[in-house]
């Protein structure tokens, strides 16, 4: 059977227990709210196909338990993505402060670059509100990360906040195969031009020897 997309990326979710993480997947995925707190035990998965300038990409996302306890087995899948979204609950501001914690967490995991962004969720709840968008904008800032308020109850900016990450992770890709061509171009010519010099300087022997 013909593949249904053009590439496949892993995404990861990050940030402490009940910020939220599974109602936005369950949000984004299949368009449903479930208020009920179950909290993820190690680590779930769910995929979705979507299309980003006019390319089909279908993506892997990560849910992982914000729990401490489990965070031996979630610290095994920082390595395999390619995107990271970091999340704190707006009426939470614990939640807030970790943010660099998981930050780091990730940055001693991991060699490679991924892409990341910060989700502050549960937007909808201004009268519990503990982190400003001022705050979040900052901090989003100071680590270079696009920023999102979202509420995964209310429907705000979930779709928005996950496409904007697979954009940075598709771009990303588009980047390290043209680099990739690059060098591979850069390969090419020089070998070329070595084959054209050792022809040349041949040539020139072999005429050296019939005079
Ligand atoms: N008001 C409001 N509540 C939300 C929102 N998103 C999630 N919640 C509530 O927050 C609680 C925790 O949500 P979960 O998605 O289970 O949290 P989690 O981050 O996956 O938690 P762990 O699996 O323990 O890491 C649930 O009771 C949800 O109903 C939101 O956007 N607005």
């Amino acid at each position: 059977m013909a593949k249904q997309y053009d590439f496949l990326f892993r995404l990861l979710m990050l940030g402490d227990s009940g910020v939220g993480k599974t109602c936005m997947l369950r949000r984004f995925t299949e368009s449903d709210f479930d208020s009920s707190h179950i909290s993820t035990i190690g680590i779930d998965f769910k995929m979705k196909t979507l299309e980003v300038d006019g390319t089909k990409v279908r993506v892997q996302i990560w849910d992982t338990a914000g729990q401490e306890r489990y965070q031996t087995i979630t610290k095994q899948y920082y390595r395999r993505a390619q995107g990271i979204i970091f999340v704190y609950d707006i009426a939470d501001k614990q939640s807030f402060k970790h943010i660099g914690k998981w930050v780091s967490d990730v940055d001693e995991c991991i060699a490679q670059k991924v892409e990341t962004i910060l989700v502050g969720n549960k937007c909808d709840d201004a009268v519990r509100r503990q982190v400003t968008k001022k705050q979040g904008t900052k901090l989003a800032e100071s680590y270079g990360m696009p920023f999102f308020e979202t509420s995964a109850s209310a429907n705000i900016n979930i779709n928005e906040a996950f496409i904007r990450l697979t954009e940075l992770v598709l771009q990303a890709h588009q980047r390290d195969v043209d680099n990739l061509l690059g060098s591979l171009d850069s390969y090419l010519d020089k070998a070329g031009l070595e084959e054209e010099k050792e022809s040349k300087d041949t040539n020139c022997s072999q005429k050296t020897c019939s005079c």
